[in-house]
């Protein structure tokens, strides 16, 4: 029992605290204050609003008393006024929706761009901490918690004790002893609204993260569609989301009863203080010592004395989901960013000397070292092929290289200037990546062309195809250079979008080519033009290659031979078959597993 009430004493203590709200407020008050025009209005407009409240009930039980005392003259003079009530209260109810919408929505809007901003920025250790669809929960889901930090919670919040107090002052005036009765009701709808207050806060999260759970799920069912089909897990899949979406509406229905039990509960608290004021008030009617419109006033005003203290309950769980959902944002915007503002691509100079990797340890995690003190040199204008087994780091030297990831020990020099120095858009400008996985964007061809490089012509553009192998084919579409490729380049093969990579590179124009060979088999005539874009793409640049194909590594300056991080074996190819070491090994094994020499393309009766 004692345990009950101690976690139920926590809960409350969680509730009422301000850590969460202050931290919130640190970092919105900012946004805020850019549309401090609209807040200050709408600050005014809560004034008006309490007025308007008051006058209201003045107005009623004013006119009551001159139609009881038959005071024509006043009635005349009171009407008008109660006219210009209404007027201003449409006004402002009319101006209140504008400005809140205005004050909500700027907010809104400059706190995602800001979100996206800072997410751009992100180094590649930050980024890959969280999951893609956790990132767009935070934009579709958990940015939409912002309306209940700045918008009308936030008025509602201020407005609701001040008009408590304001009424409960013109109450005292009317009738103490009547307003004694409504302020000791006060403890009895704080309560009840704390209790309240908290099981709807904690099902509004156990809500907002099965609504985070979903986007995910549908994330990746969209993005993985293929994969479903061919491992036949649509069944499994859409029970999966069967089942959450019961859940959710299980949440949903038991949040609308708490409601409901909420509003029930208020509405009796506020109709027995109602009853009770009614009664005695029209007792200190009969007695003669308040007047039939000062009871009107007392009766119409009433239900202010309890309804702030339920409402405020209710808003302050709302304002603490919110700020739960702004919580999981600040988990990201905490993170440092490579820099401040988003990088320009910059003109690149060409690699005169050489790239140094000099006393490099690294490790992803902090604790397992992928590198431990790894030395390399990369001359400038050379061929350099890397081998070894799937995990060796290979991908990792182009993720330090590209400034993805920073190393905890060591530098990387790129012509006797440390990496360090570059900004990161100088440092990117000097390489062209081409990975394994071609990333295309939906759009058309030309579109995912022009983005290598600002003010490409249709002339570079049209000779950068030519020299990937790919503008015979894109001519032959009916809409040529315009074809839309759909999501992700889905309308492409294997092969063309290789291709579309290769032209992408060598539009960028950049001295260095980091280049993954991708593992996929194409067919003979697919994999002989790529072979050739990939030579032209390779002619006058340095090229570091992660290399699966039998002719690249022979046409390699140098290989590098890494196992777990380090460099084992270096030399030319023939060398290196001579050597008893893991580059003969692996090309005994016909390096069947991807990531290492795929072994059709490299193996033993070939050389
Ligand atoms: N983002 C990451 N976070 C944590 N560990 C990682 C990350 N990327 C790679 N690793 C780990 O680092 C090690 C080296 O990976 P890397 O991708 O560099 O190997 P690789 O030689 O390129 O392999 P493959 O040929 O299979 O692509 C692996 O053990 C891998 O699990």
């Amino acid at each position: 029992m004692t345990g009950i009430i101690r976690r139920y004493l926590l809960a409350v203590r969680e509730y009422i605290t301000f850590k969460d709200i202050k931290k919130t407020y640190t970092l919105l008050t900012p946004y805020m204050l850019q549309h401090w025009k609209a807040y200050a209005i709408l600050f005014f407009l809560l004034f008006v609003d309490i007025t308007l409240t008051l006058a209201y009930s003045w107005f009623f039980g004013n006119l009551t008393d001159a139609a009881i005392q038959s005071n024509f003259v006043r009635m005349k003079w009171l009407i008008p006024i109660g006219v210009s009530f209404v007027i201003l209260s449409i006004s402002s109810t009319y101006l209140n929706t504008v400005f809140e919408t205005i004050a909500t929505n700027a907010v809104k809007r400059d706190f995602s761009v800001h979100l996206f901003k800072h997410i751009l920025l992100l180094s590649g250790m930050h980024v890959s901490n969280h999951h893609s669809g956790e990132l767009m929960s935070h934009f579709s889901n958990d940015i939409h918690s912002i309306n209940g930090v700045i918008g009308r919670s936030l008025i509602d919040l201020i407005r609701l004790p001040f008009i408590y107090l304001a009424v409960l002052i013109y109450l005292i005036q009317i009738s103490w002893k009547l307003a004694l009765i409504c302020v000791l009701v006060a403890p009895i709808a704080m309560l009840f609204s704390v209790i309240f207050g908290l099981l709807l806060r904690n099902n509004g999260r156990l809500i907002h993260n099965l609504i985070g759970n979903i986007s995910t799920l549908l994330n990746e069912t969209f993005h993985g569609l293929q994969v479903i089909r061919s491992f036949t897990m649509e069944k499994s899949i859409f029970a999966k989301y069967v089942s959450k979406n019961q859940e959710l509406y299980t949440l949903e229905l038991r949040n609308a009863k708490l409601r409901g039990w909420f509003y029930v509960g208020g509405h009796a608290v506020s109709t027995i203080t109602f009853l009770v004021s009614l009664c005695m008030g029209s007792y200190y009617v009969s007695l003669g010592l308040i007047s039939v419109g000062s009871l009107l006033i007392f009766v119409n005003l009433v239900n202010h004395m309890v309804y702030p203290l339920t409402e405020l309950a209710g808003q302050w769980a709302g304002f603490q989901r919110s700020s739960s959902a702004m919580e999981r944002i600040f988990k990201i915007l905490e993170q440092p960013t490579e820099s401040t503002d988003l990088p320009l691509a910059v003109q690149s100079k060409p690699l005169m000397k050489s790239i140094q990797f000099q006393d490099i340890t690294f490790s992803y995690d902090g604790h397992n070292d992928i590198f431990n003190h790894l030395n390399l040199q990369i001359p400038a204008g050379k061929v350099v092929a890397i081998v070894g087994l799937s995990g060796a780091g290979k991908t990792t030297l182009f993720n330090l290289l590209l400034a993805f990831y920073k190393p905890q020990l060591g530098k990387i020099f790129i012509d006797d200037r440390s990496s360090e120095e570059f900004a990161p858009s100088e440092l990117r400008s000097l390489f062209a990546h081409v990975s394994q996985e071609t990333f295309l964007f939906g759009g058309t061809i030309r579109e995912n062309l022009l983005l290598a490089r600002e003010g490409i012509t249709d002339a570079e553009m049209m000779q950068a195809a030519t020299i990937s192998n790919i503008h015979p084919y894109i001519i032959s579409l009916p809409r040529g250079y315009d074809t839309e490729i759909g999501e992700r380049g889905i309308r492409l093969s294997g092969g063309q979008k290789q291709r579309m990579a290769i032209a992408r590179a060598v539009l960028k124009n950049a001295p260095i080519l980091l280049l993954d060979e991708a593992t996929s088999a194409l067919d003979n005539e697919t994999e002989h033009q790529v072979k050739e874009a990939l030579y032209r793409l390779m002619a006058g640049r340095t090229t570091l290659v992660i290399a699966h194909r039998l002719s690249t590594v022979q046409n390699a300056d140098v290989i590098i031979v890494m196992d777990k991080g380090e460099i084992v074996q270096t030399g030319h190819h023939r060398d290196l078959l001579l050597e008893n070491g893991l580059y003969r090994s692996l090309n005994q094994k016909g390096f069947q597993k991807r990531g290492e020499l795929v072994d059709h393309h490299f193996d033993t009766s070939v050389i």
